[in-house]
């Protein structure tokens, strides 16, 4: 049994300048620090707005925080005439670790398929980054087909454009619990997070499936974390909202606190 780090990322989304984004960087990592938080042993990474990431990148490399980071979106193009877009190079340059790719905000605004996500997956791995893949059912798929058929699905075509190593992790955010206060349950969780490693299984091998980490994502709090994270498939969490309030994100990187209670 491979074991897994957990992993507690948070997605700013549209939030917080790189002023903003010193002082919360900062702030997080002083909470973490004086919480005595053990890094190797729970993962904590923000992915800021692309304008961020420098600032970000100085700071923590300055102060040598603990902290990882990565991009929320990656141009599936290396480089050339794609106005707007970012490349995987440009973010391995800022020494990124991750970028998240296929965010059901960016499928829904930007109309992206399974086939541009993955071949944003690819551009990152090819560049040494690696990919947060974002999965997940709308309320409607919920009803009509079960929780696990579209996110499966997804990660499949994903996964299609994909060599057959490299690192990737996976996020299964139901997109009716993204925001809405109304969390999956632990159970849910765990049923779709299992059904995505066996597909894993089925397309890279046990031994990937088995290292590959998979979080939970939709109104994550450090109130209901330590549910999340008892579940065998869950290995960390995918936060939005919460991630923004240092105080709160840092006390769901902490879950191991009130794991038991
Ligand atoms: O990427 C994060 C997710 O969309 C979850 O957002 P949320 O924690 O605000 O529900």
């Amino acid at each position: 049994m491979v074991d897994r780090i957990p992993l507690i990322a948070g997605n700013w989304k549209l939030n917080q300048d790189h002023l903003q984004a010193i002082a919360l960087v900062q702030k997080l990592a002083w909470t973490l620090q004086d919480g005595k938080h053990d890094h190797a042993a729970v993962e904590v990474a923000v992915f800021p707005p692309f304008t961020d990431l420098r600032s970000v990148q100085t700071l923590i490399s300055a102060e040598k925080f603990e902290l990882r980071f990565g991009a929320q979106d990656v141009s599936q193009h290396e480089s050339g005439a794609h106005t707007g877009e970012v490349s995987a190079a440009m973010l391995a340059k800022l020494e990124c670790a991750y970028a998240i790719v296929g965010h059901s905000e960016r499928r829904q605004d930007h109309h992206e398929t399974d086939a541009v996500v993955g071949r944003k997956a690819a551009a990152a791995l090819a560049q040494g980054v690696t990919p947060v893949i974002c999965v997940g059912e709308t309320a409607e798929d919920l009803e009509q087909h079960g929780a696990s058929a579209v996110p499966v699905r997804q990660l499949r075509e994903v996964l299609a454009e994909l060599p057959a190593s490299g690192e990737v992790v996976v996020a299964y955010e139901p997109v009716w619990a993204i925001g809405s206060g109304r969390a999956a349950t632990s159970e849910q969780a765990q049923q779709v997070c299992q059904a995505l490693r066996q597909a894993i299984a089925e397309v890279r091998g046990d031994e990937a499936a088995a290292a590959t980490r998979i979080l939970y994502g939709g109104s994550v709090k450090s109130g209901n974390i330590a549910g999340f994270m008892r579940e065998p498939d869950v290995d960390g969490a995918l936060v939005g909202g919460a991630s923004l309030d240092a105080a709160e994100f840092a006390a769901i990187a902490r879950y191991q606190q009130h794991v038991g209670t």
